[in-house]
């Protein structure tokens, strides 16, 4: 009898929602620093026929609510945005295994799962990283998916005035900060003209693109302010000027993947789930803070079963 499942993007959509897709996340983040999590660095397959990257991400997470046996396989392909009919760039499935048998229980679509889950990630790391802070300008840099993604969860989980769009094509930007204002029937959303206008003043910034040069620069920043860096896989650590890590506390979400993926970079790393276990002190008031983010298996481990154990408590209802 094969009782394996596969849950398409349509359903998985209609699943998702922030509160738990947070607590998930902060639960995947703390177990990590405390060892009850098992995640082996990522692999990275390089296409030669395109410009795709293949990452397998398999990973155990050791908790009631949310733990799970899991391995996350995602292609990252920059030109797909660039396709006549655009495709997604980072398209993703979960592979949910049953933890006691090792039998494969559902195949589960991860490509909304992949922005709920990193836009979370950012919310948590923002949330234990400004206690104290006060936080009125949001700063947004890309305006693709993640970018996207940040927006809702960044006005679902804090109180910003005001949050700033940049986008390199502006277009882009203009179309997002319409839909944003219509959706949330606000005027708060805004789009700039320029990174550096945009992130000026800014309280909290997201970098989510694909850029491969530095596009925040040290001295726009505000003393204080705390920067998610999103843009990873292809190029890392490459959206932030370097003198931006030096000068920073840099917070990651798992030390061992960061060692391979970071290597380069040179600096002390803390990971956010040590502050969240309230075993790492969190920064002073004028610290620049950067959570620089990878994506992390058990993330999407969690995510499986959060999605997993929804779509079974539904099929069971009808
Ligand atoms: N940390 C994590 O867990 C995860 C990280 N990511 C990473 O987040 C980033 C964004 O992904 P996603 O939103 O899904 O991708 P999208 O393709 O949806 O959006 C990409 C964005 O990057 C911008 N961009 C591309 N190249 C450049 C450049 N050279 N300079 C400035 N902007 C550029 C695009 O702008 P334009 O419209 O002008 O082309 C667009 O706004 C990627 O680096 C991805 O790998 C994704 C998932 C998880
Ligand atoms: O964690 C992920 O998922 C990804 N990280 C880097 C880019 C591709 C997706």
């Amino acid at each position: 009898m094969n009782n394996l499942l596969y849950i398409n993007e349509e359903t998985v959509t209609k699943l998702l929602n922030w509160d738990s897709t947070f607590k998930a996340i902060e639960i995947a983040l703390e177990c990590t620093a405390k060892n009850r999590a098992i995640q082996s660095p990522r692999t990275f397959t390089k296409c030669p026929k395109t410009d795709s990257i293949l990452l397998t991400m398999p990973g155990y997470l050791d908790n009631d609510a949310f733990g799970a046996l899991g391995c996350k396989l995602v292609t990252a392909t920059p030109n797909n945005a660039t396709l006549p009919q655009p495709l997604p760039t980072i398209n993703a499935h979960i592979m949910l295994f049953d933890d006691v048998t090792g039998v494969l229980k559902a195949v589960i679509a991860g490509t909304e799962i992949t922005k709920w889950r990193t836009a979370a990630a950012s919310a948590v790391a923002t949330k234990y990283l400004t206690r104290g802070k006060k936080l009125k300008v949001l700063a947004i840099l890309g305006a693709g998916n993640q970018g996207h993604s940040h927006a809702l969860a960044f006005s679902h989980f804090f109180p910003f005035e005001e949050i700033r769009i940049w986008n390199r094509n502006k277009y882009k930007a203009e179309t997002l900060v319409r839909a944003l204002n219509l959706f949330a029937n606000t005027g708060k959303f805004k789009c700039y003209e320029s990174n550096k206008e945009c992130v000026t003043g800014a309280d909290v910034i997201v970098t989510a693109t694909f850029a491969a040069q530095p596009i925040v620069e040290r001295d726009w920043l505000k003393p204080g302010v705390h920067i998610n860096a999103i843009g990873a896989g292809v190029n890392h650590y490459s959206e932030l000027s370097p003198d931006i890590y030096n000068t920073s506390d840099v917070y990651v979400d798992h030390a061992e993947g960061a060692k391979v993926e970071l290597a380069g970079l040179g600096v002390k790393l803390g990971e956010i789930g040590g502050v969240i276990a309230g075993d790492l002190p969190p920064p002073t008031l004028n610290q620049v803070t950067v959570f620089q983010s990878l994506g992390m298996a058990v993330e999407d481990c969690a995510m499986a079963r959060l999605i997993y154990d929804l779509y079974v408590k539904q099929c069971q209802k009808e």
